[in-house]
């Protein structure tokens, strides 16, 4: 698939954590109520991130007819965010919290409503706090992708990152902190 993403060439092989998820079991380490991967996020993605063997994960998603775009077909910007959530999970092998500094779609083809999207991610390797990945779409083909994506995730320290925004965070109850 065609793609203008350009990885950098000091760029340097990562090492999954021995303490990371195991293979075939959902990384969870993220909040229930985020609208990537929450199960109590009153609208959302809820997207299982599945850690595989080395830096890879895989991940599914069934297109709802609320994710509609163009008439029939997902809309692009949400098939982002999939892409987004997939990848962004893929540093916690690394066993390291990060956030999205960089996003790159291909899209190939149209994504009917009603399929199922599978994605693969992996981690393509780093560069001081940078981390660099990759996924592919595919709807049961891997043969046939149907986009792919590059990202590129920054490594955080949690508590600096969110100190100042934790105050409006949302819980299930539907409540904010301090409301
Ligand atoms: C925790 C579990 C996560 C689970 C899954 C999450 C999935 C969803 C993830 C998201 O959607 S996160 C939400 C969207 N992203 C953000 O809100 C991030 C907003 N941006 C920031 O907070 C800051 O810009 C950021 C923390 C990314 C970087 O700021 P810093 O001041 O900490 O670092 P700095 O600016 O020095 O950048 C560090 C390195 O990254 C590079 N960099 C930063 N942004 C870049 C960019 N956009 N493109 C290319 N390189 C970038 C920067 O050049 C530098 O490279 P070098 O090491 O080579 O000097």
């Amino acid at each position: 698939m065609k793609t203008s993403f350009v990885l950098p060439a000091d760029i340097e092989p990562l090492s999954r954590d021995p303490k990371a998820t195991s293979p075939g079991r959902r990384i969870n380490l993220h909040h229930s109520m985020c609208f990537g991967c929450g199960a109590d996020a009153p609208v959302g993605l809820r997207i299982d991130v599945i850690a595989g063997e080395g830096l890879t994960v895989s991940a599914s998603m069934k297109v709802e007819d609320w994710m509609q775009g163009g008439p029939g077909v997902i809309h692009g910007g949400l098939l982002s965010t999939a892409f987004d959530e997939v990848m962004g999970t893929s540093p916690l092998l690394l066993r390291m919290p990060v956030v999205t500094g960089h996003l790159e779609i291909d899209y190939a083809k149209p994504i009917p409503l009603g399929s199922t999207v599978q994605f693969t991610g992996e981690i393509l390797g780093g560069v001081r706090r940078k981390v660099y990945t990759r996924a592919v779409a595919h709807l049961g083909d891997p043969q046939e992708p149907v986009a792919a994506a590059h990202g590129l995730f920054i490594a955080i320290d949690l508590e600096k990152h969110f100190a100042g925004y934790r105050d409006r965070a949302v819980h299930p109850s539907g409540h904010q902190n301090g409301a």
